[in-house]
């Protein structure tokens, strides 16, 4: 076993030609193996074996900057800098599943949010440069992530310095999640399919170095042929026409051929890229499944089918997917925009009953903000579906294209709050308090399937501003049913009789949250807390109704699937103190800190967003303010209480 010797990436460095063969195929079978067992993204890795092989064979990481876009496609990397433990990938404790700093002296972009590398590569370019540093910058981008816009910021920088050593390797394996859309994905095909000069020279350096004693010089000449042979076999490129030499297009299986393009790039002296062809998913065909994503992002699947161990149930996105679909039905205007993500955000059957009316722009979230803020003012309603983390990036599309222009786009989020196992990047936790500042843009949280439907038609009602709705990634929670109305807001539970007119606690409990917040209000029962629970529905604005609610309770708390800073607590607290209302607010939710990856269910319990947790939080809560706001709870311990009041306040975990 190859594999298991491989303690860093020097150990490459004496490996023969086939027993780098041989150690590709053991990797790909142990990333099968290890990645079938926990979920991951099979496909992206099984495409990049050899490709990471060279590239940690032509730099000297961690010296050299070997750096990935996304870095979803950092498992070969890991194996190949000495992390081979895979049995806890992307679980708490183990490997992260992307690169991680904390991990390894050869990780450095930790964010999982595309399009970044070439950035970061410039960065590091520019940073070597003025320190005088002779170490090497590699970057690999996916063609998927080139369709993002920060890209072509860095290219632009990049081309812009001719001497700045600057290795690009383009990863293109035709593929985002789907097909990858676009003008670039043409131009890439045309380079791709062009019989390059790369070929060229490797079809005349097979035929001539058989040749040895006239082949070899020949070669070299050719080899060292100035740009016009180049010219005459390859069309000019887009990215030469930028200014930026390009080689290839290289077979990203062939480590021979990529070490060769490798090591002259980085001889080159300026910047460069190597467009490798790769294949997603490639040496993996399981029986029975032919993957539409090519294995993208897979949960525990069965390694010689491919099929999933368990199957899942109904999950928020499928509820909003079948919802899009009834809603294309009745309405001709309303659109699907997708940031290359048709199948993950729920649109799949959508685009195969509305195929003209659905949009991919590519991995291009502020793109997708800005077309729909025209698609609205052309008398359509757009509804962009997009996991909530990658709405950061499309913030100021959201606010100045979108919300000053009045426009009605609808954004979906999904994964929002808490998703756990991709790590800090990838937990929805800030939508709810950077569009808390959007003017006019309002905010729906469903608590359950039906919710998801009602509030999915509230929202594409409207035309005249912004809406989002939010909810969470995986298996949608238990219908909860509303006991009452007041104003917009659901009321879930009324208080107990014994409270009489003054309820102690009212309890805000947004979206998904909802199963929680009821466990939380049977608990403070327990202590002869009384406790009105109600989910607003429409989180942004704040409903009319809720202060004057509110005043009729002894203290106020939210608790929200969002970063406690600037969400929904602080817009409630904001609401009651503009009423003029005084009572205590207490905000429960995510600290403002980036969390490690964990399930969901972990991370949770280790930021005390728990049932127990903020049960005793808020008992010791109000027995502190009792005296001060009227009647003292019912004695604790009336009802068999099993929770312990806290005498002092408890520091809030941040
Ligand atoms: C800003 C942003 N949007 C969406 C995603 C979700 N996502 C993760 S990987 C991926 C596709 C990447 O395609 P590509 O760059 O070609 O890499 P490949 O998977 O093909 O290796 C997408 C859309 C993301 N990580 N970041
Ligand atoms: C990197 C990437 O592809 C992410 O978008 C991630 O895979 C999301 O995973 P889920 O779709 O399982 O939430
Ligand atoms: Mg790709």
């Amino acid at each position: 076993m190859l594999l298991t010797r491989i303690t860093g990436p020097r150990d490459l460095d004496r490996l023969t030609p086939e027993e780098l063969d041989q150690l590709a195929a053991e990797i790909r079978s142990f990333l099968v193996d290890a990645v079938s067992k926990t979920g991951g993204h099979l496909g992206p890795n099984l495409g990049v074996v050899e490709l990471t092989i060279a590239l940690h064979r032509v730099f000297d990481s961690p010296r050299d900057k070997v750096l990935l876009d996304t870095g979803h496609q950092s498992y070969v990397h890991k194996l190949l800098t000495g992390r081979q433990d895979f049995s806890k990938l992307k679980s708490k404790g183990g490997l992260s599943g992307y690169p991680s700093r904390a991990e390894s002296e050869h990780d450095v972009i930790e964010n999982s949010h595309a399009s970044t590398v070439l950035g970061w590569a410039e960065g590091l370019a520019k940073a070597n440069e003025l320190l005088r540093k002779p170490d090497h910058v590699v970057a690999v981008i996916g063609d998927g992530a080139l369709t993002g816009g920060m890209a072509w910021e860095a290219l632009n920088n990049i081309a812009a310095a001719k001497n700045r050593p600057l290795v690009i390797v383009v990863n293109d394996n035709e593929r985002s999640y789907g097909p990858t859309i676009g003008g670039l994905a043409n131009h890439l095909a045309t380079l791709r399919t062009t019989d390059g000069y790369e070929r060229f020279l490797a079809r005349g350096k097979d035929l001539l170095e058989r040749t040895p004693v006239v082949g070899r010089p020949l070669y070299e000449t050719l080899h060292g042929a100035k740009k016009g042979l180049k010219d005459f076999i390859t069309p000019q490129g887009m990215f030469e026409d930028l200014g930026l030499k390009y080689v290839g297009p290289i077979d990203g299986h062939d480590i021979e051929a990529l070490e060769s393009a490798l090591q002259r790039a980085k001889r080159f002296g300026g910047p460069v890229i190597v467009h490798c062809l790769t294949e997603k998913g490639r040496g993996y065909q399981p029986a029975l499944q032919d993957e539409a994503d090519r294995f993208h992002a897979v949960g525990k699947i069965h390694p010689d089918t491919g099929l999933p161990i368990s199957a899942s149930g109904a999950d928020w996105t499928s509820v909003f997917g079948e919802e899009m679909v009834k809603l294309g039905e009745e309405r001709e205007d309303i659109v699907a925009i997708t940031a290359a993500m048709l199948h993950p955000v729920g649109l799949t059957e959508f685009a195969k009953r509305f195929p003209d009316r659905v949009y991919d722009v590519g991995i291009a979230e502020q793109h997708a903000a800005v077309s729909a803020a025209g698609l609205a003012t052309g008398g359509l309603h757009p509804v962009f579906a997009v996991y909530a983390t990658f709405l950061n990036r499309a913030f100021d599309q959201v606010l100045m294209d979108v919300a000053l222009h009045k426009c009605g786009v609808t954004f979906v989020l999904d994964r929002a709050g808490i998703t756990g196992t991709d790590g800090a990047s990838h937990n929805g936790m800030w939508d709810m308090s950077l569009l808390q500042v959007v003017p006019g843009l309002r905010i729906a949280a469903p608590r359950d399937a039906d919710q998801v439907r009602a509030q999915l038609r509230e929202a594409v009602a409207v035309e005249d501003a912004p809406t989002v709705v939010r909810y969470s990634k995986g298996a949608v929670g238990p219908a909860v049913a509303a006991v009452g109305r007041i104003g917009g807001m659901d009321v879930l539970r009324e208080p107990s009789e014994s409270a009489g007119d003054s309820p102690d606690v009212l309890l805000v409990s947004v979206g998904a949250l909802a199963p929680m917040c009821l466990e939380i209000a049977d608990l403070l029962d327990k202590q002869g807390i009384s406790t009105t629970v109600v989910d607003p529905r429409w989180v942004k604005p704040v409903d009319e109704e809720l202060p004057v609610l509110a005043d009729l309770h002894r203290v106020v708390v939210v608790v929200e699937d969002n970063i406690r800073i600037g969400g929904v607590g602080a817009a409630v607290a904001q609401a009651l103190s503009d009423g003029g209302f005084d009572m205590p607010v207490r905000n429960f939710g995510i600290p403002p800190r980036f969390l490690d990856h964990a399930s969901r269910k972990e991370v949770m319990a280790e930021i005390g967003l728990t049932a127990p947790d903020i049960a005793r939080q808020v008992t010791g809560l109000v027995a502190r303010i009792g005296g001060r706001y009227g009647h003292e709870p019912a004695d604790a311990g009336s009802q068999g209480a099993e929770v312990t009041r806290p005498t002092t306040a408890e520091p809030v975990r941040d």
